[in-house]
């Protein structure tokens, strides 16, 4: 049986006589959960008391890692009956697994092996561009179309061409690494073509087709599968699995008869995730493609590419050991010193850069360290945020236990997943990938949208059959996808990604360790941010965009330009990119979201108009993130190196999403100044990947809207520009006259929000109201709605998270106006949960927009509907954050209606007062 639970005590580890000799075991004293029948949370169980657990021999290895508070599991463990009591203790089929539901990463466990450090540095400061690591992702793209049955000239033409822009970067000619790609595809070419006498009888090529190639795709083979185990905590991309057992292949050489040590580890990590998954297996093969490459006069050591290897018990339980290893550290928040394991620091590639990480964030290292420490105040903030954004991780973590511990309909009820869906059909593309079609069977929502990456099952994301896909669309009535397997979807789920948080930790390595001194200077407030004063004015109708675009082209380190809703925040980016640009500056123009990069482009655009050749504006981003009008300016990955390059390196202005800044492409270029918008919804991390790439930046949001969204409370959750603002207030400047709202619905954000500063920029929009719009009459309003601030009370239905009294109420008031003669797109509406996102939708005609606060940041609407959900108590994120009440009464232009309960609301002093503005 399976024990699992939280370890209740101090863990000692002690030696004991048994017939067998002396042996160790450890009592771990276990406070035991149970995961419930159906899958559901975990819950303790009704007994609290500790249950004693023995762990024997080579599990005391894990035993030593535990400490209070860290979950335990141990499978196959057996009863064992002490004076009355059950206790339990691990028998020869146990394995004890240290956080299980911590999912370690293979190739973390592989790096784990070699160096402990190694495995940190590569965390901390991401893997860079180069050349041996491109050549490395080529040969394994060419691999995986081999074994789809795609033609090998053909792929590996097809990969070179996709990686153009990195080429380029690097300076690579295309010719001489199709060359190289072929030399180690060679090896696995022939390789296959070995295996293929054993696989003809089970591949059943069609009768009568005997020319046909041999496709490995429609044997035992399959490439690139995701694997995750709940029971082992590790999860990893397998190169390719072959009749059940794992096959890694390696671009490298080993002529030793034996595959490398950490090697055989990686596989033995694929052994478990297999075995989990049903599969038996004793052997891995490694391919080490550079084998068959190497001049045949080399005398010493063995040409063959295939390794197999038979694989024991003892060395899966010792990659638990590992595993469990990593886990501790993570959970613990240890920083690995390198003594950890037996590697020779003279041989490592890291050898330097662990020595000056180590001297600079004054660690312990084996390798020793170089350099002057940071100053504390730097290297306290290097712990603060580092461990903050370890936390995040965690966070991410137990995103990927859910997959497991909720079942189907509380994924979906919690919006991470698209279930009950009617597969409908898979179609073979080019080189052996799928398009797979589904259709809905309800009307839920989701967090799912267009461009994501998916967990695609036949039912449960890690049970089932599931595969890594891409949403390539998604609307009412249907989903369809493109994946390397033609599962048979029913299902999509969330897919938890760590690429977020590792980049976060790069651009907080990157910014402490390879930053500019002066920078940091400001950082830190050891100095001030420094101007020059333009002799130009920028905008003669608005004297606050002038200022700010003035400071923002005169800043030496940096200006903070403060945009309350609707002052003009786009228009003023805009107009301080053009005067960069004809001063001859690279600019970057960044910004949290895909959606306000494509806006400030446009505006940037428009700015610009022919003083600038189009060829000289790029947005990099996918095609699924970027904007359809700005597709023509986007930056093709794919295509001739030097021209791919050239069209990068010649732009002057260059448009990405802040975590699109810190890929390996963005993170090879640099710029003059960097305007990041919607800066006050980034991290400190997460602005500094866009920062780091300039000489000076400008910070353009309003930290009275919403915050940084993250999943865990700490120090993650202030944005840098708020704290610039607080730190530096003469870098800022304050737009203060508003574009978009009537008098009336500005008023009471202007007085609660920004101390009574926000006025209309012109009389035409304090004056707005609906009747300026064509065939809208407000006298054909019920007189309650002429006014462009209303209340509707309601006294609501008491349930928490939806209401449909309200819901009824709000589609009378849409009829309300279309009857006035609103357009129905004209209108929005916003509600606080889900749920009664779900609810409105369902009662209200389709164009009207209904959404939560989140989506609503950044747009706005002629009218808007907030619907409060709220009976009783003020309870929910809406409530709980003054911010998001800002955002929602700021997004209409013309008409507000506020619905809910009055007595609940005037329960709170802010809402109180709302309330009184609404009504008077
Ligand atoms: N100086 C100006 N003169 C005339 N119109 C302006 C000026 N600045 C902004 N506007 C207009 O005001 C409107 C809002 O401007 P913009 O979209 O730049 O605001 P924003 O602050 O980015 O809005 P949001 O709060 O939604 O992000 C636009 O229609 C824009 O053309």
């Amino acid at each position: 049986m399976d024990v699992r639970g939280t370890v209740a005590d101090e863990v000692e580890v002690r030696s004991v006589s048994t017939s067998y000799g002396e042996t160790d075991l450890a009592e771990v004293q276990l406070v035991r959960t149970e995961t419930g029948a159906a899958g559901h949370d975990e819950r303790s169980l009704e007994d609290p008391e500790p249950t004693t657990v023995t762990l024997w021999n080579k599990w005391t290895e894990s035993a030593e890692l535990l400490e209070p508070g860290m979950e335990l599991l141990v499978t196959d463990a057996e009863t064992d009956d002490y004076r009355g009591e059950t206790r339990y203790k691990t028998t020869g089929e146990s394995y004890v697994v240290v956080e299980p539901s911590f999912l370690v990463n293979v190739t973390a466990i592989r790096n784990w092996t070699e160096c402990p450090r190694l495995y940190y540095l590569n965390k901390l400061s991401g893997v860079p561009l180069n050349y041996p690591v491109v050549k490395g992702t080529l040969v394994h793209e060419v691999f995986g179309d081999l074994l789809r049955g795609r033609e090998l000239e053909e792929s590996i033409d097809a990969r070179v061409e996709e990686r153009g822009l990195q080429l380029g970067l690097l300076g690579e000619d295309p010719e001489s690494v199709a060359e190289d790609v072929r030399q180690n595809a060679k090896a696995i070419e022939g390789w296959l073509e070995q295996g293929r006498l054993t696989e003809e009888d089970r591949a059943a090529p069609a009768a009568g087709n005997s020319e046909r190639a041999f496709s490995p795709a429609e044997s035992s083979w399959r490439s690139e599968q995701l694997l995750i185990s709940e029971t082992f905590g590790i999860r990893g991309r397998a190169d390719a699995i072959r009749r059940g057992a794992p096959v890694e292949l390696k671009t490298g050489k080993n002529l030793k008869k034996e595959p490398r040590f950490k090697d055989k580890v990686q596989a033995a990590c694929y052994a478990l995730l297999l075995e989990e998954h049903g599969g038996s297996v004793d052997t891995g093969t490694l391919l080490y493609t550079k084998n068959s490459a190497l001049d045949r006069n080399e005398e010493t050591g063995d040409l063959t590419p295939a390794k197999e290897f038979s694989m024991g018990d003892g060395l899966l339980k010792y990659v638990v050991r590992l595993r469990n290893e990593i886990a501790a550290a993570e959970v613990a928040g240890d920083v690995p010193t390198g003594y950890e394991g037996n590697a020779t620091c003279e041989y490592c590639f890291e050898q330097d850069t662990c020595m000056v990480v180590s001297g600079r964030l004054d660690q312990e290292s084996k390798a020793g360290q170089i350099g002057q420490p940071l100053p504390a105040e730097e290297r306290e903030y290097f712990e603060r945020f580092s461990g903050a954004i370890e936390a995040e991780r965690r966070e991410v973590h137990r995103e990927y236990a859910k997959l497991w511990e909720q079942d189907a309909q509380e994924r979906a009820d919690d919006d991470r997943a698209l279930i009950d869906l009617e597969f409908v059909e898979r179609r073979e593309l080019e080189a052996g990938r799928w398009e797979l079609r589904a259709r809905r069977t309800g009307g839920a929502s989701s967090k799912l949208r267009e461009g994501d990456l998916v967990l695609a099952s036949d039912g449960h994301p890690v049970r089932g059959q599931s595969e890594l896909a891409r949403i390539e669309r998604l609307d009412e009535d249907g989903v369809v996808l493109t994946a390397d397997e033609p599962v048979a979807v029913t299902r999509l789920d969330v897919y938890p990604s760590e690429l977020t948080t590792d980049r976060l930790l790069v651009a907080l390595h990157d910014m402490l360790l390879k930053g500019d001194e002066r920078r940091k200077d400001v950082l830190f407030d050891r100095a001030n941010p420094e101007f020059d004063a333009p002799d130009e004015t920028f905008v003669d109708n608005n004297d606050a965009q002038d200022e700010a675009v003035r400071k923002a082209v005169g800043a030496r380190d940096c200006a903070l330009i403060h945009g309350p809703p609707g002052t003009g925040k786009t228009h003023t980016i805009a107009r301080a990119v053009r005067a960069m640009v004809e001063r001859g500056e690279r600019v970057l123009l960044s910004a949290f979201t895909n959606r306000a990069v494509d806006n400030a482009l446009e505006a940037v655009l428009e700015q610009l108009g022919d003083a600038i050749d189009e060829h000289r504006v790029v947005r990099v981003g996918s095609e699924s993130g970027v904007r359809e009008d700005m597709e023509p300016y986007r930056l093709e990955r794919a295509g001739d190196p030097d021209e791919r390059l050239a069209e990068l390196e010649d732009a002057r202005v260059v448009a990405a999403t802040t975590a699109t800044c810190g890929s390996r492409v963005m993170k090879e270029q640099s710029f003059d100044a960097a305007l990041v918008d919607e800066a006050a919804q980034l991290t400190e991390p997460g602005t500094f990947a866009a920062t780091n790439l300039a000489e000076r930046f400008v910070l353009v949001g309003d930290h009275e809207q919403l915050p940084p969204v993250v999943r865990a409370e700490n120090e993650l959750t202030e944005s840098l520009f708020e704290r610039l603002v607080d730190l530096h207030p003469d870098a800022g400047v304050m737009l203060d006259r508003q574009y978009r709202m009537n008098q009336r619905i500005q008023a009471f954000p202007s007085r609660e929000f920004y101390d009574g500063t926000l006025r209309p920029a012109e009389p035409e929009v304090a004056g707005r109201t609906l009747d300026d719009l064509e065939g809208v009459s407000r006298e054909a309003l019920p007189a309650d709605l002429r006014d462009p601030v209303a209340f509707v009370d309601v006294e609501g239905d008491g349930s928490r998270y939806t209401d449909s009294e309200e819901a009824a109420r709000v589609a009378e008031l849409i009829d309300a106006y279309e009857a006035a003669g609103v357009d129905r797109a004209d209108i929005g509406v916003i509600a606080p949960f889900r749920a009664q996102v779900s609810e409105l939708s369902s009662r209200v005609p389709p164009e009207v927009a209904v959404d939560t606060v989140d989506r609503f940041q950044g747009s706005s609407e002629e009218v808007i509907v907030v619907s409060f959900t709220a009976t009783g108590t003020l309870e929910g994120p809406i409530f709980e954050d003054y911010r998001r009440i800002n955002v929602a009464l700021t997004r209409p232009k013309r008409a507000l209606v506020l619905v809910g309960d009055s007595r609940a609301l005037s329960a709170d002093p802010v809402y109180g007062r709302m309330l009184e503005w609404a009504r008077t």
